[in-house]
């Protein structure tokens, strides 16, 4: 079957001129030079509102001077009647009266019919890119608002049950439509790769997701992966080579790592998506690109743009669409749901029977910060179910696994100890030593729901000593 060519934008570009020799060559650049292929055209300036309120339209390329209407008067009533669509002056004119008019009523621009048809093809492709983000902010808006998702089928890989993870969940499914970047950020292990899958499926378009880890990658074979080379590029080229993102047409090209691109290939990524072409090694017709880009990386990129080591134009053009996902410590609530889900997951993969697991299980996993996120649980449960043999699963498996809980009471590195005296109200005096330990005793209690072991270990005290210190504070010392 031959695939559906994608359109571009993901709403309808109606262009009005009474000229059709004008018409078509403006289509053909519009297509050509940037991928702008879903265009309605009209020559009869009395249709215009009535192919309007079929809807679907976000961006109206209008002649000045048609036979009929004029386009002044268009332009007041496209603004009246659909003020979401944008409409930019396409005049023979070159005056600067009729264009401050034009602009005063409400055009987004005002080009004059020459030959810098470069112009006014980037003059378009930015009206397109400012009508796509106003109509993803209302998008986003009302979905927070009414607490919907359209799709959630489309969200079945990913677990919980987060009102932060279900916020993200809401702008992803109302940027997944637009043409731009989408980059996803957030630690590692913590369904990153996940998000770029269902961004895909969102996305509703027809080709392949294709997907290749970045890191390391010299300038040369990143070049040669994803822009491919023709024969004889280079002494071992003896066929073509086709580019990865020529296999991902009309779909999805998922760049993973991204933080870790080299600088030279950051250059090549920022022309391929800033012009939408590219040149295969040995090639020098450039090919167009087709395919939406994902990007996803575990690195802050804001500090290493600030540090120099990734270029700023590109972090600006992969910024467009952020997701972050937050890390698994910041949403607890989500652990049980995941440790059910992966304890059946590991059961299923080794044909054992679903073990049931002790209460203070959760209450254990809750005080741990997960470095290694849930790609960490779920190691943490398929090696507790490979090991158990009971029913009910032992808490040793995990407490093994949670090496940094058991922490002496003297390692302050690998401890969340406060820098700086931000823990004291300087206007107070200082408790004592001893209001400070049942303070402390008491939190690690209330944090380990009322387990004496959990709960030394969170203070890094041996189990007697807590059961010492308890005693005392029961009898009021
Ligand atoms: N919310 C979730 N529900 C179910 N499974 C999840 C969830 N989040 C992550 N996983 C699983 O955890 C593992 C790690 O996820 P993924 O590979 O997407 O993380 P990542 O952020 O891309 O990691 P890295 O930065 O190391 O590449 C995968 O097996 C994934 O299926």
């Amino acid at each position: 079957m031959i695939p559906r060519k994608s359109l571009y934008p993901s709403f309808k570009v109606l262009i009005v001129d009474d000229e059709e020799p004008f018409i078509r060559s403006l289509s053909i650049a519009l297509e050509r030079s940037a991928g702008i292929n879903n265009l309605t055209r009209c020559q009869d300036s009395r249709e215009v509102m009535g192919i309007l309120a079929q809807g679907g339209f976000g961006l109206v390329l209008l002649d000045l001077n048609m036979p009929w209407l004029s386009g002044d008067k268009l332009l007041s009533s496209i603004i009246e009647e659909h003020p979401e669509v944008g409409v930019i002056i396409i005049s023979g004119i070159n005056q600067i009266e009729p264009a401050v008019r034009c602009m005063k009523l409400g055009a987004y621009d005002y080009f004059v019919k020459t030959n810098e048809e470069d112009r006014l093809v980037l003059g378009v492709n930015r009206a397109i890119q400012m009508v796509e983000m106003s109509k993803e902010h209302k998008e986003i808006r009302s979905r927070l608002l009414h607490d919907r998702l359209e799709n959630p089928e489309a969200f079945e890989e990913i677990l919980t049950g987060d009102k932060a993870m279900r916020a993200v969940f809401q702008y992803l499914e109302s940027v997944a439509k637009s043409a731009m970047p989408i980059l996803i950020t957030g630690e590692s292990g913590v369904g990153k790769e996940l998000f770029a899958h269902t961004a895909h499926r969102l996305s509703g378009v027809e080709g392949p997701l294709v997907s290749i880890n970045v890191a390391g990658l010299d300038d040369n074979v990143f070049s040669d992966t994803l822009f491919g080379h023709a024969p004889g590029a280079f002494t071992s080229a003896h066929g073509v080579r086709k580019g990865m993102v020529e296999q991902a047409a009309q779909g999805t090209l998922f760049l993973d790592e991204i933080g870790d691109l080299s600088v030279t290939s950051q250059v090549k990524l920022l022309r391929l998506i800033q012009n939408g072409e590219y040149y295969p090694l040995g090639n020098d017709r450039p090919k167009r690109m087709n395919a939406r880009i994902v990007v996803a990386t575990n690195q802050d990129l804001d500090k290493k743009q600030a540090k120099g080591e990734f270029r700023k134009d590109l972090y600006y053009r992969l910024c467009a669409h952020h997701v972050h996902i937050p890390p698994l410590r910041e949403r607890k609530g989500d652990i049980p749901l995941l440790l059910n889900h992966f304890l059946g997951e590991a059961a299923d993969a080794l044909g054992k029977k679903r073990p049931t697991y002790p209460r203070e299980l959760e209450t254990l996993l809750a005080n741990y910060p997960f470095p290694g996120n849930v790609r960490e649980l779920q190691a943490m449960a398929h090696d507790a179910v490979s090991t158990h043999k009971a029913k009910m699963l032992s808490l040793d498996a995990f407490k093994r696994k949670i090496g940094s809980m058991t922490l002496p009471a003297h390692d302050h590195d690998a401890r969340d100890v406060p820098e700086d005296e931000s823990v004291f109200v300087s206007s107070k005096s200082l408790p004592s030593v001893h209001d400070v330990t049942d303070l402390l005793v008491t939190e690690a209690m209330k944090r380990a729901d009322g387990n004496q072991s959990i709960a030394s270990r969170l203070i890094g005290i041996s189990q007697p000593a807590l059961s010492k210190r308890l005693k005392k504070m029961k009898q009021g010392d």
